[in-house]
C-alpha cells in the first residue's frame, strides 16, 4: 500500500522504515529539511541500532523515499500516519502546536478521500479533533477517516519491538478503515487489538504511566532498603518471581527519563484535571522521580560535602543505553547540581556527547573513553547502564581515580564483584561495600 508518514523522528522513521520493510511503498516527510537531505543522503540522523541498513536496503529497493514537501507527500496517497512530536507544554499538558500544523498542511495538500492515523501520543479527544481540524480546512470536499495507533516501541530497540511488540492498538469507529489500518500492520505478526479512538488514546498514557508506577515504586522501596539494610536487587528479584507482579521494570536507580515517561505522566495528570478529577498516583509518581533522579547528589555529598575544584567523571549521559537521546536525562539534572556546586565534570558517553553539548553547562568536559574520564578524577558517577561501563572492570576504577569511589546509579556491578578491588562502592538500595 502507498503510505506517507509524517515527521521523522525516533517513532516516523522507524515506522516509515519498517513499514517498507515488509513491502510497503513509504514517503516519509518532515519539515526540517536539513533532516530530509541527510535522509536522502541514506544517513540516518538518530543513532538506533539496525535502522540505518535497513533504511538504506529500502531506499535502494524503491520502496522508501524521503520529502519536506507535503504535495509530494499526499498525492494520491490513501493513507498518511501522523509521527510528529508532542512535548511537554509549560503547563504539562502535551504540547499539540505540530500536530495542529500537520493537519492544516495534510488539509491544504489532500488530493483524495484519506485515512489519517495519529501515531503520535496524544490526549483524549484529540483524534476528534484531528477530524474536525482536517474537514475544516481542507480544499476539496474529500472525507476523512481518522484512526489511533498509538506506538509502544522502545529507543534502543525500536526495530526489534516493531516486529516483536506485545500488540498493535488500531482504535477507530469506522470499522472499514479500522480493518484497512489493521491490514498494514498485519505482516509485522504482532497481535492486533481493535477498539474505540479515546480508549486507543486512553491505553497509550495508561501503559506509560504504569512502567512509570513500577520505576516509582521500587526506586521509594529501594530507598526504604538502604535503611533498613535490605538489598532492593534481591527485594525485586523475589517480588518479580511472582507472575502477578512480573520481573521487568523493577530496576533500582536514579529515576525515568526520556521523551516519553516524564511527558506522558504529565499529560496524563493534566487530562485528569481537565476533568476535575486528582490521579493522585500518577502524581505521586511524578513526584517521587524528580527526587529520585537527583539522590545520587545527595550520596555524593554525603560522602564529600565540599564539591568546590572536586574533579568527578560522569559516565554515561543518556538516559538510558543504546540511545543518543538526551531528552530528560537525569543526568542533566545531575551535572547541573555538580558543576553549581564548583565541581569540574568529565564526561563519557559512548554515543550521547554531542546531544549533550544541548543540554549540559557549558563547562563540563567531554571524554573520549572511560579510561580518559575517569584518568586522575576525584571519583566517578555511573549515570547510564551501557554495556561498555557495565563490562568495565571495578578494578581499574581504584587504579584511576585519586579517591577510589565509584557512586552507581544504575546498579551496574554486582556487589560480590566489588569484594577486594579496593573499590568504595555506594549503588542504589543496595549496602555500600567499603573494602578498607
Ligand atoms: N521516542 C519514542 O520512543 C516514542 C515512542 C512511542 C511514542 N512516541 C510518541 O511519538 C511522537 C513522536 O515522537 P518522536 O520521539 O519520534 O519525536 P521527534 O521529536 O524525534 O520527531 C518529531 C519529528 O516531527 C517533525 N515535525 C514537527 N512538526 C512537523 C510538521 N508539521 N510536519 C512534518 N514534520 C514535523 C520534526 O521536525 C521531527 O523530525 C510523540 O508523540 C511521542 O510521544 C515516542
Ligand atoms: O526497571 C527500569 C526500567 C526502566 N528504567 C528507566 O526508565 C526510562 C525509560 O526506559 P524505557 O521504557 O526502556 O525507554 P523508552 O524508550 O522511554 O520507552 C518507553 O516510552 C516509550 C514512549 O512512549 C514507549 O513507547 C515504550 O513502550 C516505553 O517503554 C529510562 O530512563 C530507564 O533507565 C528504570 O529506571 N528502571
Amino acid at each position: 500500500m502507498k503510505i506517507s508518514v509524517i515527521g521523522t523522528g525516533y517513532v516516523g522513521l522507524v515506522t516509515g522504515v519498517c513499514l517498507s520493510e515488509v513491502g510497503h511503498e513509504i514517503t516519509c516527510l518532515d519539515i526540517d529539511s536539513r533532516k530530509v537531505e541527510r535522509l536522502n543522503r541514506s544517513e540516518s540522523p538518530i543513532y538506533e541500532p539496525g535502522l540505518e541498513d535497513m533504511m538504506k536496503k529500502n531506499i535502494d529497493a524503491g520502496r522508501l523515499d524521503f520529502t519536506d514537501s507535503y504535495e509530494t507527500a499526499m498525492r494520491g496517497r490513501d493513507i498518511v500516519i501522523i509521527a510528529v512530536g508532542t512535548p511537554q507544554a509549560d503547563d504539562g499538558s502535551a504540547e499539540l502546536v505540530y500536530l495542529n500544523n500537520a493537519c492544516r498542511s495534510i488539509a491544504e495538500t489532500m488530493t483524495n478521500d484519506m485515512i489519517v492515523v495519529t501515531k503520535s501520543t496524544v490526549p483524549v479527544g484529540t483524534n476528534e479533533h484531528v477530524k474536525n481540524e482536517i474537514e475544516k480546512h481542507h480544499n476539496g470536499s474529500y472525507s476523512v477517516e481518522v484512526i489511533s495507533n498509538p506506538e509502544f516501541l522502545r529507543e534502543g530497540s525500536a526495530i526489534h519491538d516493531t516486529f516483536n511488540g506485545d500488540r498493535i492498538v488500531v482504535g477507530g469507529e469506522s470499522e472499514q478503515a479500522v480493518e484497512k489500518v489493521k491490514s498494514i500492520f498485519e505482516p509485522f505478526g504482532v497481535p492486533i487489538i481493535m477498539t474505540d479512538l479515546r480508549s486507543a488514546e486512553m491505553i497509550k498514557y495508561a501503559s506509560n504511566a504504569f512502567l512509570a508506577t513500577k520505576i516509582s515504586f521500587i526506586n521509594q522501596l529501594s530507598n526504604l532498603c538502604e535503611r533498613i539494610g535490605a538489598n532492593v536487587e534481591s527485594v525485586a528479584k523475589g517480588m518479580g518471581m511472582d507472575k502477578r507482579i512480573g520481573d521487568k521494570f523493577l530496576n533500582a536507580g536514579v529515576g525515568y527519563g526520556g521523551s516519553c515517561f516524564p511527558k506522558d505522566t504529565s499529560a496524563l495528570s493534566a487530562i485528569a484535571q481537565s476533568v476535575d478529577y486528582d490521579l493522585t498516583i500518577v502524581d505521586s509518581v511524578i513526584a517521587t522521580n524528580e527526587g529520585q533522579q537527583r539522590i545520587i547528589v545527595d550520596k555524593i555529598k554525603k560522602v564529600f560535602p565540599d564539591l568546590e575544584n572536586k574533579r568527578i567523571a560522569v559516565l554515561g549521559l543518556a538516559f538510558k543505553p543504546n540511545t543518543d537521546d538526551m531528552r530528560d536525562a537525569p543526568s542533566i539534572k545531575v551535572v547541573r547540581e555538580l558543576v553549581d556546586a564548583g565541581a569540574e565534570v568529565y564526561a563519557y558517553d559512548p554515543i550521547a556527547s554531542e546531544n549533550a553539548r544541548t543540554y549540559l553547562p557549558g563547562a563540563t568536559n567531554y571524554m573520549d573513553s572511560v579510561e580518559e574520564a575517569i584518568d586522575g578524577k576525584d571519583f566517578a558517577v555511573i549515570m547510564t547502564d551501557w554495556k561498555e561501563i557495565k563490562e568495565y572492570s571495578p578494578e581499574s576504577y581504584a587504579k584511576s581515580l585519586t579517591n577510589p569511589v565509584v557512586f552507581d546509579g544504575r546498579n551496574c556491578y554486582g556487589l560480590k564483584e566489588i569484594e577486594n578491588t579496593g573499590l568504595e562502592y555506594h549503588s542504589i538500595g543496595r549496602p555500600t561495600v567499603y573494602n578498607k
